[in-house]
């Protein structure tokens, strides 16, 4: 097929600080909330922690020099705020930052785009102890985070991410209690929700002020889907459309939340000033786009406060997640960006599988169903663009097996399969056909 890809298209890949550096507490870095919370007996599958994780905090050398052999020409990543400030605001630890920098000098020198994500979920535990994204001074610190990573990292970072995910931060973390913190509130979320965005804000006018080149946020999208045509099926479907696609993104670009929220949360929604709801008005540079399957929904009178749930599709081929894998879904949701916002800069951020993928054989690890998965979104990916989309890069998540958060090491992602033992790199098949995808700049699908 003809490449759809331009030249200047990104070829990515991507991870985050505490799913595969390991060391979480080397070189005078403070504790996160996810260290908390993974040696806390049972919120991690098989007590796994990340403790160790990838160990690249000691082997990033290597992992670039993998990186490059794949020809990427952008890499995801995030900074463990902990690392950089111990205590999640004041002292800067000089070496924290230095990992950072030896990283990004060595992205650069194999002509690799650093994309760096500044949170993505290891808030410190120092601020989490002063109530953390609850604080409504929590903007502020992740303001001054933000601005010592700027002020170190600006002169060789020309892309920036703000925050990875805020709804994952907010429900999991906050409503359900999936993830670190591991609060069950129905009063929280929508407070945590709004001070993520209004750190947003604040560290995009730090960033302004000093930055120069761009700066979005990465949001999780799936599109809803009833389950069947009834209006309670119907009903159910926009509003988990609300509450997963609109919220964050229509504060940013509308300076609004959905109306559908306040039904939802009912008393729990909090009356916000239209001076809050201005100054959360921040729609960045870009939007980056973490896709991965979509929803199917019924309406679920059983399930407060959405009274709506994912179902899984008995007919379907789904992932190792039990994510149905819905090619079409990335085209949908790309072209519904392009016309809800107006056309905005996007990448996609976020793209891939979890597979039980088999042991190596010959030091290579046989993943069809992941390279036909990729092929299959990459190609989806295309079709947006030959529509309009202004899509400028592709992540795959994730270029290593890694902590999966509260599903520890079961769920593997990766291009490249990491021992569970000695950590050793062992390349997929789809990480061949990702090279070759990058090769051919997209045609190779
Ligand atoms: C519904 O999936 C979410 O968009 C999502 C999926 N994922 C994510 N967000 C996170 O950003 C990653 O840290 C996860 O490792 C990755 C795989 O689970």
């Amino acid at each position: 097929m003809a490449a759809p890809f331009p030249d200047d298209f990104l070829w990515g890949a991507a991870t985050s600080a505490y799913q595969i550096e390991g060391s979480p507490l080397a070189d005078g870095a403070g504790p996160s909330i996810w260290h908390r919370f993974a040696h806390t007996p049972g919120r991690v599958a098989g007590h796994d922690t990340g403790d160790l994780a990838c160990d690249h905090y000691h082997r990033s050398l290597e992992d670039v020099a993998l990186m490059a052999e794949l020809g990427l020409s952008a890499y995801r990543f995030s900074l463990a705020w902990g690392r950089v400030l111990p205590e999640g605001r004041g002292a800067v630890n000089s070496r924290g930052l230095d990992f950072y920098e030896r990283l990004v000098d060595a992205l650069l020198e194999h002509g690799i785009q650093p994309m760096a994500t500044l949170y993505h979920w290891d808030l410190p535990v120092a601020l989490h102890e002063r109530g953390g994204w609850l604080n409504p001074d929590s903007p502020h610190w992740f303001a001054e985070y933000a601005g010592t990573v700027f002020r170190a990292l600006d002169d060789r970072v020309p892309l920036w991410i703000t925050l990875n995910e805020p709804w994952v931060v907010t429900v999991p973390g906050y409503l359900d209690g999936q993830l670190a913190p591991g609060h069950r509130d129905l009063f929280e979320p929508p407070r945590v929700a709004n001070h993520l965005l209004l750190a947003h804000a604040e560290a995009v006018a730090a960033y302004r002020a000093l930055g120069r080149h761009r700066i979005g946020l990465a949001v999780n999208l799936e599109p809803q889907h009833p389950a069947s045509p009834s209006p309670a099926d119907l009903e159910a479907a926009r509003r988990r459309d609300a509450f997963i696609n609109r919220w964050f993104l229509d504060a940013l670009v509308f300076g609004r939340y959905p109306e559908e929220l306040a039904d939802i949360f009912g008393p729990a929604w909090p009356e916000f000033s239209a001076e809050s709801l201005a100054k959360i008005r921040c729609p960045g540079d870009f939007i980056g786009v973490n896709y991965y399957s979509r929803g199917l929904v019924r309406a679920a009178p059983e399930a407060p406060p959405l009274d709506a749930i994912r179902i899984t599709p008995t007919d379907a081929e789904l992932t190792a997640m039990d994510w149905e894998v819905y090619p079409e879904g990335l085209t949908e949701t790309l072209l519904w960006l392009r016309d809800r916002y107006a056309n905005p800069p996007l990448y996609i951020t976020e793209n891939g599988a979890a597979f039980d993928d088999p042991p190596p054989r010959d030091g290579l690890v046989e993943d069809p169903r992941r390279v036909a998965y990729l092929r299959a979104h990459i190609r989806a990916a295309a079709t947006a663009l030959e529509q309009g989309v202004d899509l400028r890069g592709y992540c795959v998540w994730s270029l290593l097996d890694n902590f999966e958060w509260a599903e520890g090491y079961s769920k593997r992602f990766g291009l490249y399969q990491v021992d569970p033992g000695d950590r050793t790199r062992r390349p997929k098949t789809s990480a061949c056909f990702y090279r070759e995808v990058i090769r051919s700049r997209g045609a190779a699908v």
